[in-house]
């Protein structure tokens, strides 16, 4: 089992010479050259993470969901009470819950990780690393140095031993009751944007409890001394002091799927407020990264744009646990078989040369 260290320094840049041999190809298909748009940049962004092209076809894929409670909703974060997190995860491995449909629909499978609830669920893998979750960031630190990084190994394993099963890309997805606070205290810190225009409504915040999160984030960041300068240059720092269980469990899972070499296709908000944190701790992974959709919590837009990628999907979601990643995989697919399938000028015997 290596560690957080050691999987860094194992994880390479994609490689850019398949994904300028996949341009190539893609000039060749029987096609105007870029008609198919964005279809074409996700082709060979898989063939650049594949270090081939054409690029194997990324099915199936995992959803790998990480549930965990979180301390700072004691400052009533959400409108939700705590005990959904523990009710939600049951239905999620249930598959009753709106990512189980979804992740079904796609042909991927789910697998619903208790990272440190209020209390157990049934089908869900016991990953606990502290029971009844984070503490609250308004008083200390939400985890200590261990657990951080102990839920982190829970998404480097998971991401592990899906690729060894045989998966060929993942989703991060997540269940917590408070868990867009902490997301947008992360996001601002990696971002740099200011706290308030990163910040919604979550599961529903009305007004008062929407300025309530931003000034809990406030609180937090004196509390620990975090700015933009001090999370950059300690990035497990700020996941540790302002993150929750479930957004480390993430930064495993996506620091996993690079070093496998299988593309990573992000959710919402949360996820990809722990794909800033993978990418501070590593940048050579976020060539990995897949937006998987643009949903409502403003977040993801900050997001998207530091990391430079394009969502796949916008039906203005705001549900979270990896729903918006997993309805992205049959374009993610499609994109693959698009390289693979398409005729070339040559062989359809069509005219390629043209004014
Ligand atoms: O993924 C998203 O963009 C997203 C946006 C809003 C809410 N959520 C989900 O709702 C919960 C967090 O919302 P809140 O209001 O309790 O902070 C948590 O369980 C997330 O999975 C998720
Ligand atoms: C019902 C419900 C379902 C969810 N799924 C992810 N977060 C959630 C939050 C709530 C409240």
């Amino acid at each position: 089992m290596s560690t957080l260290v050691e999987t860094i320094a194992a994880i390479t840049p994609v490689d850019e010479q398949a994904r300028t041999a996949a341009q190539e190809r893609q000039n060749q298909l029987t096609k105007p050259p870029g008609s198919l748009g964005e279809l074409e940049t996700l082709g060979n962004q898989l063939c650049a993470i594949a270090g081939t092209c054409p690029p194997p076809v990324p099915e199936p894929a995992k959803v790998c969901v990480f549930a965990a409670d979180h301390g700072v909703q004691q400052q009533k974060v959400s409108p939700w009470p705590q005990e959904v997190t523990v009710q939600m995860a049951a239905n999620i491995a249930r598959g009753g819950a709106g990512a189980s449909v979804i992740a079904r629909a796609a042909g991927a499978t789910l697998t619903v990780y208790d990272v440190g609830m209020l209390a157990s669920a049934e089908g869900v893998v016991d990953a606990v690393v502290v029971r009844g979750g984070t503490a609250d960031f308004t008083v200390e630190p939400a985890m200590t140095p261990e657990q951080c990084e102990q839920a982190i190994q829970v998404g480097l394993d998971a991401a592990r031993q899906a690729v060894a099963d045989g998966f060929k890309a993942l989703v991060p997805g997540e269940v917590g009751i408070g868990n867009t606070t902490p997301s947008s205290a992360l996001t601002s810190l990696f971002t740099g944007v200011d706290v308030a225009e990163v910040t919604g409504r979550g599961s529903g915040a009305d007004d008062a409890m929407l300025t309530r999160k931003c000034e809990v984030i406030a609180q937090g960041f004196a509390l620990h001394g975090l700015t933009p300068q001090s999370a950059a240059a300690d990035p497990l720092r700020a996941l540790q002091c302002v993150g929750g269980l479930e957004h480390a469990a993430m930064v495993g899972l996506i620091l996993g799927a690079a070093e496998q070499q299988v593309p990573l296709v992000l959710d919402g908000a949360i996820a990809c407020s722990a794909a800033l944190v993978a990418v501070a701790l590593c940048p050579a992974a976020k060539g990995y990264l897949i937006a998987g959709h643009a949903g409502v919590e403003p977040g993801i837009q900050a997001v998207v744009k530091t990391l430079g990628i394009r969502p796949v999907v916008s039906l203005d979601l705001r549900l979270g646990e990896g729903s918006g990643g997993a309805l992205a995989l049959p374009v993610v697919v499609t994109a693959a078989k698009v390289l693979r399938e398409m005729a070339t000028f040559a062989d359809a015997g069509v005219t390629g040369e043209h004014e």
